[in-house]
């Protein structure tokens, strides 16, 4: 007999400023390969990433790559919608972009909450590691705690051209997003037993960026 087969289909943002490296983190991501050149996204781009996330559970992931230069612009509102979790990016060469992420994590949370009034699932990606300018993230105890004061679930040193810790970002998201759905299920029907959904383990902000 074949095993119960469960399917998640989520939508994901990825938003930040102008070049952090959305576009490069997607592009490694999905299809494993990174350019150096650059082009600036025009509205959005989307990807598709397929996880077998267990022996019987495949999760889809729809991800939206949102150009920096919509920032704060009247389409993100629509661009935000139904989706279950984001990526913030900053860029670990430019501080300018780290001080931008309270703008798109407070836009984000205007624009955008669960069924169940609840934040999404945000992680925060401090991107471009490979470059070894990174004054910004070498106190990762101070990091924790921006995590903490500003809702995000956690917070990865990534490198989209050295293939650095992508694959564990997403993963930490999936796990919130994973537990998310397993409460927003419980609180619309908590009668029902919900047989196709496991329980997955909530990560804290700490274990979660250092796993
Ligand atoms: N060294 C290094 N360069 C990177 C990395 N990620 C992206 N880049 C470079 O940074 C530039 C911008 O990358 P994109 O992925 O286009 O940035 P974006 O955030 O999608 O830009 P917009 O679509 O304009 O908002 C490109 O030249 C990339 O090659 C990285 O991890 N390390």
């Amino acid at each position: 007999m074949q095993a119960a087969h469960k399917e998640h289909l989520y939508k994901l943002l990825v938003i930040g400023d102008l070049g952090v490296g959305k576009t490069s983190i997607i592009k490694r991501y999905v299809h494993q390969n990174f350019s150096s050149h650059y082009r600036a996204t025009i509205g959005v781009d989307f990807a598709l990433k397929v996880l077998h996330w267990d022996p019987e559970t495949v999760v889809r992931l729809q991800l939206w790559d949102i150009a920096g230069q919509e920032r704060f612009g009247n389409m993100t509102r629509v661009y935000y919608r139904e989706a279950m979790g984001a990526f913030i990016v900053f860029d670990v060469t430019r501080p300018a972009t780290f001080e931008a992420v309270t703008k798109w994590k407070n836009d984000l949370d205007s624009k955008l909450s669960l069924p169940n009034g609840k934040p999404v699932s945000v992680v925060l990606l401090a991107n471009k590691c490979d470059q070894g300018k990174d004054v910004l993230t070498n106190n990762g105890l101070k990091m924790d705690q921006f995590c903490k004061e500003h809702g995000f679930v956690g917070w990865f040193e990534t490198s989209a051209k050295e293939n650095i810790n992508i694959d564990e970002a997403s993963r930490c998201l999936v796990k919130h997003i994973l537990a998310n759905e397993c409460d927003l299920m419980e609180s619309i029907e908590p009668d029902v037993v919900k047989p196709h959904l496991t329980s997955p383990k909530i990560v804290s902000c700490s274990s979660c960026a250092k796993s």
